[in-house]
Parts: C-alpha cells; structure tokens; sequence
C-alpha cells in the first residue's frame, strides 16, 4: 500500500501516515512492520518514542505480543527534528504522549522530503481526543484506523476501558489496567461505573 521506493529527495516529496486506534488494535505492529520494510528497501529509518513510555522498555518500541525494535526517547517532539538528519523515514510510537509541538515537527519532516509513520492512541480512557493524535490524523496524507477485538462481546473495538488507576490522563498500563471494548460495551461499563 506504501511506497517504499524513495522518492527524489530534492523535489522535497514527504508525507505523513497516521496508525491510530484504541488499545491493543496493533498499532505498534502495524508501525514495526512498515519500518521493518523501509529497512530491507535500504531505506534510513529513524525511530523515536517519548521518554515517558517506560512501560515495557526505556529503549524499545514493544508490541504487546512482544516484538521489540530499537528506538530512541525522546523528552519532547523537538528532539525529533534535531535528531532526524540525513533519514529517510522516521518512525513514532505513542504520539498521544507528546506535546502539540509534534503535529508542526511531522509537517516540518513530510516537506523536507521524510516518510513520517505515526503510531498514537485516538482517544483516551475518556473517550475524548488524545493529545496531538487527532490533529496528526487530519494533517496527514495516509491514515489507517485499527481496530482491536471487544473483550466483553468479540465485536471490533475502538475504545480503551480503564478498569483501574484513577483519573489522571497518562497512567501506563496494559491488560492489567486497560481493555479494549466496542462503543456499546464501553458505555455500559461506564454508567455501571456511576452506579
Ligand atoms: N482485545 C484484543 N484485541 C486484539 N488484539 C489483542 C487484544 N488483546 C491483546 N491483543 C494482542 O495485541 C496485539 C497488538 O499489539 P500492539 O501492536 O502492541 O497493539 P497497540 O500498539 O495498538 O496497543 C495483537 O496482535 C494481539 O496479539
Ligand atoms: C487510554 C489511555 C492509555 N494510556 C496509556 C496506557 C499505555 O501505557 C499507553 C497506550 O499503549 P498502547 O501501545 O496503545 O497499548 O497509554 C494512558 O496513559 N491514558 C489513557 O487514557
Ligand atoms: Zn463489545
């Protein structure tokens, strides 16, 4: 579906492509495999995640069914353009996490000429927009909307029930703490909630 063949980097053709989803949906798969291939195509790929993410690795991109690629954490999404010189294709996982910066970043890299892949939660435990991810999804030129399977009903899911851990935005977690559930089960569990 992607080129991986470069395009002549001095007629500056660049784009972004957003992977969005709930939790679970393969996202971060979904981001590996595309880098992966822009690798075997000779491609230099540069891959960052924010520092914050330290829920399976400081220093790779894990999957939940664990495949793990290097990567480089960052504190913020201006780090991104200092450290992606001379590259082909850069890489972000977990974009919810970063600053709104990241959306002017993506762009700044797209017309240099990169390939920008974009991995990030839509949504957060509250069903609202999560950080810079829905402004990547209207900015780019690809996006791909993932989907996980409901836990409770086996329809395709979309949201991310947060079944402990307060109220705080970010609270890293997995299946202990998260589960992917579709509209209907996401809003039943949620007025259960308020019972
Ligand atoms: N409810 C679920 N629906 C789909 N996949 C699930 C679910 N729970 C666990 N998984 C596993 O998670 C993998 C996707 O992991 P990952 O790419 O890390 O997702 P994401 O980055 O979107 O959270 C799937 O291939 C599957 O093995
Ligand atoms: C919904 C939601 C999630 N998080 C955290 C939980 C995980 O550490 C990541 C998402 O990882 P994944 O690769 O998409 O599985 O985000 C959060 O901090 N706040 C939320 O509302
Ligand atoms: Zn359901």
């Amino acid at each position: 579906m992607f080129l991986e063949q470069r395009s002549d980097r001095s007629r500056s053709r660049g784009w972004i492509e957003v992977i969005a989803g709930s939790m679970f949906s393969g996202k971060t798969e979904e981001l590996m495999r595309r880098l992966r291939r822009a690798r075997i195509a000779q491609q230099k790929v540069e891959i960052f995640k924010p520092i914050i993410d330290r829920r399976y690795s400081d220093t790779e991109v894990v999957s939940h069914d664990s495949n793990a690629i290097r990567c480089t954490p960052v504190e913020s999404s201006g780090n991104i353009l200092l450290l992606s010189s001379d590259t082909d294709v850069v890489g972000i996982d977990e974009a919810q996490f970063f600053d709104n910066g990241l959306v002017d970043v993506c762009t700044t890299l797209a017309s240099y000429g990169v390939r920008v892949i974009v991995a990030g939660l839509d949504m957060d435990y509250t069903g609202k927009p999560f950080g810079p991810v829905p402004y990547l999804m209207a900015c780019a030129e690809y996006v791909s909307k993932v989907h996980a399977i409901c836990v409770n009903c086996g329809d395709l899911a979309n949201f991310s029930y947060r079944r402990s851990g307060g109220t705080r935005l970010v609270e890293l977690g997995a299946s202990d703490t998260y589960q992917a559930v579709c509209r209907s089960c996401y809003d039943q569990l949620r007025a259960n909630e308020s019972k």
